[in-house]
């Protein structure tokens, strides 16, 4: 153990720099570059990092066919930042919310020539610190200015791609409404990303397949009683089966939003209010329909003891990905529960492009 950051931890700080709107730099062996990401971005970070060479905006191949940019990078473009563009500019490109208020957006210039890892990672980081997906990239000829976080880009794209570990933190009893005996278990992951909770209703036996539901956080259905999805309904209706047959796990997932986080969230229910579907705005906002991480789940069933489950769920992908994981899905449990006339639409999305079983 050396008092030394290691590369997680400087991945994990590079994550809060780019919320605090603060450039890191990525460093390859014959290339380095400042990132700053989109989302917050001020006229006098975009002015001070120009200082340093010209400015590419680093986008999505999803945000770019909305813009209609080019985008000669496979899943990533990168659109030059004319020189009289400002801050606001940027924040135009990178957020959908007015495309349809101010529709030429544009026409814009990508590059084709040169190599794009720089800004592929760059995108990757700003998506994993829950931010619009999209960021501002300047090539540095020289140092780099003091005290940024600099990352290796090989090792760095690595780590972002690496299952994650967790740790269990602390266990705790927890009376709940459906059983008296109900526990609670804290997982943190080691890359520093928020936590993810387990709750075990009743003592579910670790040789035998233990009802299982991997709930994804949505603040709206789950806390709010929203009426847009059926969140909350699954989560009570799951909690409710596992009292009535006297043991179960509950795995609550920090992946709002389908692992955008709750901001992106928002930003696609304000597409949804202009017409657009919840496949379609997660595209137009620059993301794929699922940024979930399957592997957080199977894991902690997997530090739990728990290596066979019957999965209260209605994703066949979701059952698959527990099957690639090592997870035993002996049985899938549907959980078609608060159908309502504001989530009929969303419903039949999901159905229809997302292969749920209603
Ligand atoms: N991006 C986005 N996320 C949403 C939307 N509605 C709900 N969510 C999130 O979707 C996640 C739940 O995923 P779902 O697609 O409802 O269901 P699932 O987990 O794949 O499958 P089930 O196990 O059947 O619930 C939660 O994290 C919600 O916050 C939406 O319109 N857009
Ligand atoms: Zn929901």
């Amino acid at each position: 153990m050396t008092l030394v950051p290691s590369l997680i931890d400087r991945i994990a700080r590079a994550r809060t720099d780019l919320r605090l709107g603060l450039p890191v730099v990525l460093r390859s062996k014959d290339a380095a570059a400042l990132v700053l990401a989109a989302e917050g971005l001020s006229n006098d970070r975009l002015s001070a990092a120009r200082t340093l060479g010209p400015a590419t905006l680093a986008i999505t191949t999803r945000r770019a066919e909305t813009l209609r940019a080019r985008a000669y990078d496979g899943d990533i473009a990168r659109v030059k930042v004319p020189e009289t563009a400002d801050a606001a500019w940027v924040r135009h490109v990178a957020d959908p919310k007015d495309d349809l208020s101010s529709p030429m957006k544009g026409p814009f210039t990508s590059i084709r020539d040169g190599d794009a890892d720089l800004h592929r990672l760059a995108v990757r980081l700003v998506k994993s610190a829950w931010l619009l997906p999209a960021a501002i990239v300047v090539p540095l000829s020289e140092d780099a200015p003091p005290d940024l976080t600099l990352l290796p880009t090989e090792d760095t794209a690595a780590a972002l791609s690496a299952p994650i570990a967790h740790k269990e933190v602390v266990t705790g009893r927890v009376p709940i409404a459906v059983s008296e005996q109900g526990r609670v278990h804290v997982f943190r992951p080691t890359d520093g990303s928020e936590e993810h909770i387990a709750c075990e209703i009743g003592r579910p036996a670790r040789d035998k397949p233990v009802l299982a539901r991997l709930h994804s956080a949505c603040f709206t259905g789950d806390v709010l009683g929203s009426l847009k999805c059926d969140c909350g309904a699954q989560l009570q209706a799951a909690l409710r089966q596992m009292g009535e047959e006297g043991a179960g796990v509950l795995l609550y997932l920090n992946q709002e939003g389908r692992g955008i986080g709750l901001a992106n969230k928002m930003r696609a229910y304000a597409l949804q209010d202009q017409g657009f579907d919840t496949v379609e705005a997660n595209h137009r906002l620059g993301f794929e329909d699922d940024e979930r991480d399957f592997r957080t789940g199977a894991d902690i069933l997997k530090r739990l003891g728990f290596g066979a489950v019957r999965l209260l769920t209605n994703n066949p992908a979701k059952v698959a990905m527990m099957q690639a994981q090592g997870i035993d899905v002996v049985e899938r449990v549907p959980l078609s529960v608060g159908l309502n006339p504001l989530n009929k639409k969303y419903l039949d999305v999901k159905a229809k492009k997302s292969g749920h079983i209603l």
